[in-house]
């Protein structure tokens, strides 16, 4: 079964509660369309893997519609629509299977009950890995593999599917910059060819650089839009509870790794404008480096 219609998501009012009672997400709605990248803003526990499982039927809304592509959800999950890259804790790494049998995963929508796979679907399992440069660890087991490979394996099972709408749950977290850039240059690549790609991340500082839209969530939605107007300091502010108000943080000692982005403070305001970029001088985006958006900063600043 091949996708026929073009790429969206529709979210219109839904509300989760779990079995014990609490309220995850309620009144969430949005609309996305194809040749999107779209990040999902919110500090912990405000609702973005609650909001990605409701979008894969995996939690089932007390209220409201989602249609994927114009179906219903159970109908996009039939017609291969949607493909997920779960966060890596959701993984049982432990579950003896290989790379290569990960990333057929990905085209059992396409087989038949015996799940015998076709010529096409080796070769679509091939170019997958290829594309994510993983063919060489066909054979490990996903258990062996390194944070970063781990994540490219489920990247090629999305990859492998197909899918016109592809959801990512927090996808740099625990791979290094090379990763983090590869990773981001293949949800370009994805955007281009029409897919529409809603990814969850901490690391605020690239969404500017990869995505053209954001939903800001805190258990509803605080802001969504294209990311220009919409990823603001104010906007940051009211879905993390005003905690950007003291960052101060200056030059390449932010970061341990080779991105040697600074974050200039550009105002001696009571409450400064903080911009990320490669110089002072570069065009300013209102953003701020994320390890100090949940109260600790890494490097043990104390502005954080
Ligand atoms: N299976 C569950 N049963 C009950 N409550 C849950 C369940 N899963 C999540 N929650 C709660 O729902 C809220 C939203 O959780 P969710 O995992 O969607 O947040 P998140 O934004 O993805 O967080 P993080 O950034 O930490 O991954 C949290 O308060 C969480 O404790």
């Amino acid at each position: 079964m091949t996708a026929d219609k073009t790429a969206s998501i529709q979210v219109e009012d839904v509300t989760v509660r779990y079995n014990n009672g609490h309220l995850a997400i309620y009144d969430v709605s949005f609309e996305l369309t194809g040749g999107t990248t779209c990040a999902l803003v919110g500090v912990n526990g405000s609702g973005k893997s609650t909001l990605f499982k409701s979008l894969m039927g995996l939690v089932k809304p007390q209220q409201g519609k989602i249609h994927l592509c114009g179906y219903p959800i159970q109908q996009a999950l039939k017609r291969n629509l949607i493909a997920y890259v779960p966060q890596s804790e959701e993984v049982d790494w432990q579950f003896p299977v290989s790379v290569y049998d990960v990333v057929m995963m990905g085209r059992y929508g396409y087989m038949n009950f015996l799940r015998i796979p076709s010529a096409i679907d080796k070769q679509k399992v091939l170019q997958a890995m290829q594309r994510v440069n993983i063919e060489h660890l066909a054979h490990r087991q996903i258990g062996e593999l390194s944070g970063g490979q781990k994540k490219r394996v489920f990247l090629a099972r999305a990859l492998a599917q197909q899918s016109k709408v592809i959801l990512l749950d927090e996808p740099f977290t625990g791979v290094d910059v090379q990763t983090e850039n590869a990773i981001i240059e293949l949800l370009g690549q994805l955007r281009l060819e029409g897919h529409l790609i809603l990814v969850s991340t901490h690391n605020l500082g690239s969404v500017p650089d990869f995505c053209d839209q954001v939903v800001m969530i805190n258990r509803t939605i605080i802001a969504t839009g294209p990311t220009e107007t919409t990823f603001n300091q104010h906007n940051l502010e009211k879905v993390f509870g005003g905690v950007l108000r003291h960052i101060k943080l200056l030059g390449r000692d932010l970061h341990d790794d080779e991105d040697n982005r600074s974050v200039t403070v550009l105002t001696d305001d009571e409450r400064p404008a903080v911009f990320y970029g490669q110089t002072k001088n570069d065009p300013p985006a209102p953003i701020v480096k994320n390890c100090c958006l949940e109260g600790s900063c890494k490097k043990g600043n104390e502005s954080c």
